[in-house]
């Protein structure tokens, strides 16, 4: 099956473009198509021979949406919008991938994909604008919400953490923003999971995934530096010791039943995940 796929270079779209399973995969770098013009990414969906279609591309950069957040917007909303629209029209089932920060970090329970959402970073509220434009152009649509996404290419906290470690012998890292790290090799492989059984006819809506056990980022930073037998002792601080230009949210847990349910997908083991991209990058 020929699957439409936004974005080549991310952590996510690198991941589908490796994926087995006999795919025909068209992804679609920044120079083929810019997420800044919807009308264009909408002109190459009416276009393409594909069954499917992925949105894999997203402004990703937290901080920076924060001074930036109509493009963010742009990017995260209006693009998928338009996408989500084309592939209704033509009857194309559509996969989107949102994230953990369209919540507000409150409670210590997983949330459900029906929990109320309340943003609190531009990055957040542009991806949560772009839920619901996919939601609104009605069709075969799913929307998979992930977080704390890594792989061995582009940026993400284990290649942040290998890059401290250096120079660090120390670090200090949050210890009370809890949630599910996700390789995004197991993304890539749900999602593809997903478009397939769309395009049967089964399942679409709101969907969480995220890799478990669920644990802070200190933890999952002391876990990086025991698989890559790094020495650095990592020391356990609050948020609101680590300031950045943009919030996030304390409690990122992810309730991830509705996917095993509709597809049959499970959370993957993230420290399993973890040894496989340290050994891609030849560090374990
Ligand atoms: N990273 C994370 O921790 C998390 C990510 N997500 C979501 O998962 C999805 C995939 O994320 P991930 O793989 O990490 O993303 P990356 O940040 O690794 O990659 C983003 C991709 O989007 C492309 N892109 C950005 N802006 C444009 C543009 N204007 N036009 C065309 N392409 C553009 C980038 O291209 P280029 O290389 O040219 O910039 C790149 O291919 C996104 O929807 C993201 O919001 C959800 C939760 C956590
Ligand atoms: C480098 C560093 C970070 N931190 C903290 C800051 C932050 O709270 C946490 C993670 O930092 P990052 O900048 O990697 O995280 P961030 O870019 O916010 O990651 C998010 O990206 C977007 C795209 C998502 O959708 C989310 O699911 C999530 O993965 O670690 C420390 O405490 N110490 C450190 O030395
Ligand atoms: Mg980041």
């Amino acid at each position: 099956m020929k699957i439409l796929v936004f974005g080549k270079t991310g952590q996510v779209a690198r991941e589908l473009q490796r994926s087995p399973q006999g795919h025909d995969i068209e992804a679609l770098s920044r120079q083929d198509v810019d997420l800044s013009d919807p009308a264009a990414c909408a002109a190459l969906i009416e276009h393409s021979d594909a069954r499917a279609v992925i949105n894999a591309a997203a402004y990703t950069a937290v901080d920076h949406a924060e001074s930036e957040e109509a493009l963010a917007t742009v990017i995260n909303a209006d693009a998928p919008g338009a996408m989500a629209r084309a592939c209704a029209a033509r009857g194309l089932p559509f996969c989107h991938v949102s994230t953990d920060y369209v919540f507000d970090g409150t409670g210590t329970g997983p949330r459900a994909p029906s929990d109320p959402v309340a943003p609190q970073n531009a990055y957040g509220r542009s991806k949560l604008k772009g839920e619901g434009a996919v939601r609104a152009a009605g069709g075969r649509s799913a929307i998979l919400r992930t977080s704390w996404v890594f792989s061995a290419h582009g940026s993400n906290f284990v290649k942040t953490m290998l890059r401290l470690s250096e120079t660090h012998d120390a670090l200090n890292v949050v210890a009370d923003q809890i949630g599910g790290p996700t390789p995004a090799a197991d993304i890539a492989a749900a999602l593809l999971g997903m478009v397939r059984a769309m395009a049967a006819g089964q399942g679409g809506g709101l969907y969480h995934f995220s890799g478990a056990p669920d644990v802070g980022w200190a933890g999952f930073a002391r876990e990086i530096f025991a698989q890559a037998g790094r020495d650095v002792a990592v020391t356990d601080i609050a948020t609101a010791a680590y300031p950045t230009p943009a919030a996030r949210p304390l409690n990122s847990k992810l309730d991830c039943a509705a996917l095993a349910d509709d597809f049959g997908i499970m959370r993957p083991d993230w420290k399993a995940g973890l040894a496989g991209v340290l050994k891609e990058l030849g560090v374990a």
